[in-house]
């Protein structure tokens, strides 16, 4: 049975990248996505707007929902202070698969925790079973319908506290338009776009940073 794409991308990883060194790791991805395969991680342009966003707030707990195969994890899990942690969503089992193995060889399985199930599931989990408050930082990079009702139910299992910061993969390309119009117009968020350009290639993205008011 051949391989995966995501199966010769961890592959790559393993016999190229630096074990324990999540740099090395997120740079054997890009290069491989950009010279290989293209695989929709939110890569090295994308990725210093994430970088930004999660040194501005340094979250002590942070979800993301679509883990995929764990590159933004890593990204994600490198900036964290000890004693903060990333709780990562993914539903597709050949993929938490690949993002466990990704995410311990760089050596930031300390810090995060790879959650498999669906994000409508996790989510009213995550107060009682997996011992969150609120979350101080969520990176949405899921299926792209599925943005707006997962923002709702966030807010209704109230894991949103003022000031926790919502940031939003895609906004331009594949595009999040339901998402879009329910945040700018949410007088509860003040939202900001980050024009950027999409992962490996010269077509125009963006990412949108949704302040929770409370
Ligand atoms: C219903 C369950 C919901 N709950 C869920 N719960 C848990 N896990 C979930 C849920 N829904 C999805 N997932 C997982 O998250 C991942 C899904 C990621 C989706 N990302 C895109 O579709 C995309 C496309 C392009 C793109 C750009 C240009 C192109 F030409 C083509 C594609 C670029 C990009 O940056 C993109 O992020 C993973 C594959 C999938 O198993
Ligand atoms: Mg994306």
């Amino acid at each position: 049975m051949n391989q995966s794409k995501e199966q010769r991308i961890l592959n790559f990883v393993l016999q190229n990248a630096v074990r324990g060194d999540p740099c090395s790791v997120m740079e054997t991805i890009d290069k491989y996505c950009s010279e290989k395969e293209w695989a929709m991680n939110v890569g090295d342009v994308k990725g210093v707007i994430l970088d930004k966003t999660v040194e501005e707030i340094n979250p002590k707990v942070a979800l993301e929902l679509g883990t995929y195969c764990g590159y933004s994890a890593v990204r994600i899990a490198r900036l964290l202070k000890a004693g903060s942690r990333l709780l990562t969503v993914e539903f597709n089992p050949e993929f938490a698969a690949i993002a466990k193995q990704m995410i311990e060889f760089a050596g930031v399985q300390d810090k995060v925790k790879l959650l498999e199930g669906p994000s409508e599931v996790i989510i009213p989990q995550l107060k009682k079973k997996y011992e969150v408050d609120t979350l101080d930082f969520v990176f949405l990079d899921h299926w792209k319908d599925r943005y707006a009702p997962d923002t709702i139910l966030l807010q209704e299992c109230s894991l949103l506290r003022k000031g926790s910061v919502l940031l939003a993969d895609n906004i331009i390309f594949p595009g999040a338009p339901e998402f879009v119009k329910y945040i700018r117009n949410n007088p509860r968020f003040q939202c900001r776009t980050y024009p950027s350009h999409l992962e490996y290639m010269k077509v125009q993205d963006a990412m949108e940073k949704a302040v929770f008011l409370g």
